[in-house]
């Protein structure tokens, strides 16, 4: 099996969280989410975050995001201290964020007009990434006229047209069927090696995170960090769903997080 791996980058990281804790107040005391949670993206680089039920992998993309501020420990992008919403970074949710009584063409642009970006210029941008998404017939639909694959492909324009330079992903291929899952898999990797955004991929499908993650972590019961990381560059070959090393890489994955989710209920047994 492949032994943990301290990464450590030249580049200036993308994103770099350094010793972040997170503690929410629950009714019955606070809710330790994050404790000492380190990670590093590199820009332009892919990766894939896995860990047991409510370890802290949604906090870690809200903090990521801007959307909440850290109780303790530092988050960088591009060297700045995160202080909110940043223009460039886009976060795409489970249920992609769309306004249903919005059209294709304003969903696409929300991001755009958020950011307060002229109508003209915004028109010409939402073009491009819905031609980009092969969405570009459907610009007058509403989100209810689309199939599944069609809403994340419109979620991933709204990101294209911000000129992301992170994309922040929530578990957003969890709704859809095995086959169209693969399919949007493949979307997803097309449009990361071409538009060249770094990306970060909360999933709970070890398959998806060794598919798309050029490395991908493993983080620990909560409270949250980093436990594991798994170094996968060969994800860019060609056919890697069928390669012998794309399932010893899920097999070994398997197990490390077989391991950490017996230690969650452990843990939850203990503080029953
Ligand atoms: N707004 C909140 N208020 C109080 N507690 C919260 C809040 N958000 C999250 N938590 C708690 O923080 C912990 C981490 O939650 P988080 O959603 O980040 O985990 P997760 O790893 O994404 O979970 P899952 O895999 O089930 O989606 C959980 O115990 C959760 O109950």
């Amino acid at each position: 099996m492949t032994e943990p791996v301290a990464t450590e980058s030249h580049v200036m990281p993308k994103l770099d969280m350094r010793g972040v804790r997170q503690t929410y107040a629950g009714v019955h005391g606070d809710v330790m989410a994050l404790e000492d949670m380190n990670l590093s993206v590199a820009p332009g680089e892919a990766v894939a975050i896995l860990g047991p039920s409510g370890c802290g992998k949604s906090t870690s993309l809200l903090l990521a995001a801007g959307l909440r501020k850290p109780s303790a420990g530092s988050i960088l992008v591009d060297n700045e201290p995160v202080a909110g919403p940043r223009l460039k970074t886009s976060l795409i949710l489970q249920d992609f964020g769309l306004m249903p009584w919005k059209t294709v063409e304003q969903n696409a642009g929300l991001g755009l007009q958020i950011r307060k970006v002229p109508k003209s210029e915004r028109k010409y941008r939402v073009a491009r990434a819905l031609e980009q998404v092969g969405l570009q017939d459907f610009a007058s639909s509403y989100p209810a006229e689309l199939s599944g694959g069609m809403r994340q492909r419109l979620a991933m324009a709204r990101a294209l047209t911000c000129e992301t330079d992170l994309l922040l992903m929530d578990e957003p291929l969890s709704a859809l069927d095995a086959l169209l899952r693969e399919e949007m898999q493949d979307m997803l990797k097309r449009t990361w090696q071409a538009a060249g955004y770094a990306q970060v991929l909360v999933t709970h499908s070890i398959e998806e995170a060794v598919y798309l993650g050029e490395r991908v972590f493993v983080m620990t019961p909560r409270p949250g960090r980093l436990a594991y990381t798994l170094d996968n560059p060969e994800m860019h070959a060609d056919d890697w769903r069928s390669d012998p090393l794309f399932f010893e890489r899920c097999r070994d994955l398997r197990e490390v997080l077989t391991s950490s989710v017996a230690k969650a209920a452990e843990s939850e047994a203990v503080h029953a």
